[in-house]
């Protein structure tokens, strides 16, 4: 019998809330199982310089690649991750044990001073690295400039404090997770500001052959949030979604039926779309609406 679980997590103050969160989730089910966690500094924390957020596939294993490693190796049990910095396809020999529940996957705007987006004055500065959020403020506010801003959440909101920005743009989750949720200004709805896919959930990363850790992490799924990030993750996969592209999908269940939306920025235009039918069919689906949205910018 297992005595002990080791949790590997990047040091950042969002990679530990989501780590002690799913260790708070194996104590309470498996008392008798001691958890502690390990930090680990993956090179891309290492290296600042790196525009991370705009990152293709294999930039992304920057935050991950060492990770993995302890965790083929052995040294630790579990990683905690955001699915929605996760690549498509997991590394050999790793897999994703669990998907909890998720999140509120909106996007928010945080101002210094507690302004809506629309009573900040004419070319206001909003920080985002993301070219998703670059389009859907555009979208929402032409005259808004854009300048990139990096670092982790709370270096962003130091960023802003110092009068760097008038705003910045956040995941609601991240918020939420560090206990920073009342510096939300405004929630945007998915409407008006469609979220990455799979944002706000969490992406439980084990070995492939390790069968008690994964029994244990089973325990921590939320089937309805798997059918969910499921679909909006294949939707992600057919446009290729690094975060550098600029896409977002949610999806929701109503019922025993999916409603996806999606969207997509093509070639300096917008196109958006919506489906819904079976969960069953969520794969499906995810691949009927980007051929719909496709079918809008090629005719
Ligand atoms: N790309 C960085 C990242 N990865 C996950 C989150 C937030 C939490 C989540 O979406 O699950 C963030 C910060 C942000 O986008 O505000």
């Amino acid at each position: 019998m297992l005595k002990k679980i080791v949790i590997g997590t990047r040091a950042s103050i969002l990679a530990l809330a989501q780590t002690k969160l799913v260790a708070g989730m194996i104590r309470e089910r498996f008392p008798h199982i001691e958890v502690e966690w390990k930090e680990i500094i993956t090179k891309g924390d290492k290296d600042l310089r790196t525009n991370w957020n705009n990152s293709n596939t294999s930039l992304k294993s920057l935050f991950t690649k060492e990770i993995e490693k302890e965790l083929l190796d052995g040294t630790i049990h579990i990683a905690v991750h955001s699915m929605k910095d996760m690549p498509a396809v997991s590394p050999e020999g790793l897999i994703c044990g669990a998907i909890p529940e998720r999140e509120d996957n909106r996007d928010v705007l945080i101002t210094r001073d507690g302004r809506k987006l629309a009573e900040l004055p004419e070319g206001a500065v909003i920080g985002t690295s993301s070219l998703r959020r670059t389009m859907s403020i555009k979208e929402l506010r032409s005259d808004i400039t854009i300048k990139p801003i990096r670092g982790n959440i709370h270096t962003r909101l130091g960023k802003l404090d110092s009068g760097e920005f008038d705003g910045i743009l956040l995941a609601l989750a991240g918020l939420k997770r560090t206990g920073m949720e009342d510096r939300a200004t405004e929630i945007f709805e998915i409407d008006d500001f469609v979220p990455a896919p799979a944002q706000g959930s969490l992406h439980i990363q084990c070995r492939e052959d390790n069968t008690e850790i994964r029994e244990i992490l089973d325990t921590l799924n939320d089937e309805k949030s798997r059918l969910v990030v499921e679909a909006e993750r294949e939707f992600s996969r057919i446009f290729d979604g690094g975060c550098h592209t600029p896409m977002g999908c949610a999806g929701k269940l109503v019922g025993d039926k999916l409603n996806l939306k999606g969207m997509y920025y093509y070639e300096g235009k917008v196109y958006r779309d919506e489906i819904e039918g079976s969960v069953e069919d969520r794969i499906k689906l995810a691949g009927e609406l980007a051929e719909k949205i496709r079918g809008q910018y090629n005719g």
